[in-house]
């Protein structure tokens, strides 16, 4: 890789990617960028009645990471300073393809194209991927309360939205480097060699692999 290497974690809800982007962040010696949850104004009501609160919620995420994104491009990448990020872009398109609907569904993808389109791109990501059990633990167990009701449907669709978007990427975007990670059968937390042998993947490819 020739350019300023940009890591991202991916993974649907609760699968673990604040936490290795953190301890990649930390291996790598590179600022980690983190999602904003808590501050969204509209999370509770939106795990409360999805219909009424997507767009409104989809849209809050969009803008925020648009302007993080921004801001990591031209204060951190543009002057040479790698980046682990806690989430990729596309994920704002993975959800609200699953939450909106309609007409609102058409002006969000517009907006989103119009958006992101120029932002920077990871060249690897990350995707952890874990069974339906697997996340429910990890949401019960991280006990925000808002996520505690959420319906098994919705998390079992974006299981497999995050496959499909994951192929898709693939193919689309084949200059970035998709490693994935069993998450039900690697424990990157309790066992430390899980955790290196993730690093090593992500070494080789920012500082080994082949030059983009
Ligand atoms: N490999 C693991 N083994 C056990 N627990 C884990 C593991 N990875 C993460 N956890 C725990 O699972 C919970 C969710 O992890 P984390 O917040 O990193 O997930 P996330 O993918 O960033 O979530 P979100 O999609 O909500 O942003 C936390 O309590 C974390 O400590
Ligand atoms: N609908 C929707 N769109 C997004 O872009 C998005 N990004 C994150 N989330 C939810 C998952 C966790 O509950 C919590 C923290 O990741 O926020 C999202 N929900």
């Amino acid at each position: 890789m020739n350019q300023v290497p940009f890591i991202a974690v991916e993974g649907p809800i609760g699968a673990g990617k604040t936490t290795l982007a953190t301890m990649l962040a930390a291996e790598l010696n590179m600022p980690v960028l983190k999602e904003i949850v808590e501050e969204n104004p509209f999370m509770e009501r939106f795990y409360q009645n999805l219909d009424e609160w997507s767009f409104q919620l989809e849209m809050f995420f969009l803008c925020n990471r648009y302007k993080q994104l921004g801001d990591t491009e031209s204060k951190l990448i543009r002057q040479g300073t790698p980046v682990v990020s806690d989430y990729h872009i596309y994920k704002n398109l993975i959800f609200s393809e699953r939450t909106l609907k309609g007409r609102e569904r058409e002006k969000y993808r517009q907006i989103y194209h119009v958006l992101t389109d120029d932002l920077p791109k990871p060249g690897v990501i990350v995707y952890i991927k874990a069974s339906l059990e697997t996340l429910l633990a990890r949401i019960a167990k991280r006990g925000r309360s808002f996520e505690q009701d959420m319906d098994r449907a919705y998390l079992r669709q974006l299981i497999e939205d995050y496959e499909s978007a994951m192929a898709s990427l693939a193919v689309t975007e084949p200059e970035t480097t998709i490693i994935t990670v069993d998450g039900d059968a690697v424990d990157f937390v309790a066992e430390p060699e899980h955790f290196d042998a993730i690093a090593e993947q992500v070494k080789a490819h920012i500082y080994g692999g082949p030059v983009r």
